[in-house]
């Protein structure tokens, strides 16, 4: 089986790649595989830039090709954040408790008719020597009043998946994959998955 290397620590993202990649034929290593090698710090100003950032890095650091996954959640009643922010918006410890916290205190007094939110996901593709491609998705719905659910991970017992009306959370992995954020981006990146995985194996 193919592998392909997915430039991320956030063991969520990695499970779903795994399954989301399986089908597809490819068996999925991420940098929780690869602990000696350090964080990227993410000084980008969009998902895009810290994508392209990630994939970049690690794919010149390992001489074969890497995707990278930078995403978040972007809520219209606080102007976009956490956006980029996403994983660190209580602080530098990215605890999905205190963020979900930190979000539910804000929209305390925010009707439910203003409650708009969508994930976002930017993916990456870098090869050393070649030009880097890049796909986004997302992901509509609503911030509930409280947690709901015990799958995923992040922001998703929060998040209300409009096109399930389901929070995220209630979703089963497979569920989740049909209509996220991260399997539209990557449903865009998989007609182009085998011209650019020509020649990305391992050297
Ligand atoms: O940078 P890497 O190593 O990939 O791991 P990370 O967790 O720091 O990843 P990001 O910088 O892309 O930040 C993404 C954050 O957005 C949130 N997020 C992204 N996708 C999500 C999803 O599918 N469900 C819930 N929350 C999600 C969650 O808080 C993530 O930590
Ligand atoms: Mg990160």
């Amino acid at each position: 089986m193919s592998e392909v290397i997915i430039a991320t620590k956030n063991q969520g993202k990695a499970k779903e790649f795994t399954r989301m990649f399986q089908p597809l034929g490819f068996e999925v290593k991420t940098l929780l595989d690869f602990p000696e090698i350090k964080d990227v710090e993410e000084t980008g100003t969009t998902f895009e830039e810290n994508a392209i950032l990630k994939a970049e890095t690690i794919a010149r650091l390992l001489d074969r090709m890497v995707i990278a996954d930078d995403s978040g959640l972007a809520i219209d009643a606080l102007e976009g954040r956490p956006g980029i922010y996403s994983a660190r918006y209580a602080g530098e410890e990215k605890s999905d408790e205190a963020n979900m916290n930190k979000v539910l205190e804000e929209l305390t007094d925010v009707p439910d008719n203003e409650r708009k939110a969508r994930f976002f996901c930017a993916l990456a593709v870098a090869s050393p020597g070649k030009e880097t491609f890049i796909v986004s998705g997302t992901c509509e719905g609503l911030i509930l009043r409280e947690k709901r659910g015990s799958y995923g991970f992040g922001y998703d017992p929060i998040f209300f998946a409009i096109e399930k009306g389901k929070a995220m959370a209630e979703l089963t992995p497979e569920e989740k994959a049909q209509i996220s954020h991260r399997a539209n981006a990557l449903r865009k990146l998989e007609s182009e998955l085998p011209s650019l995985l020509a020649g990305a194996g391992k050297k």
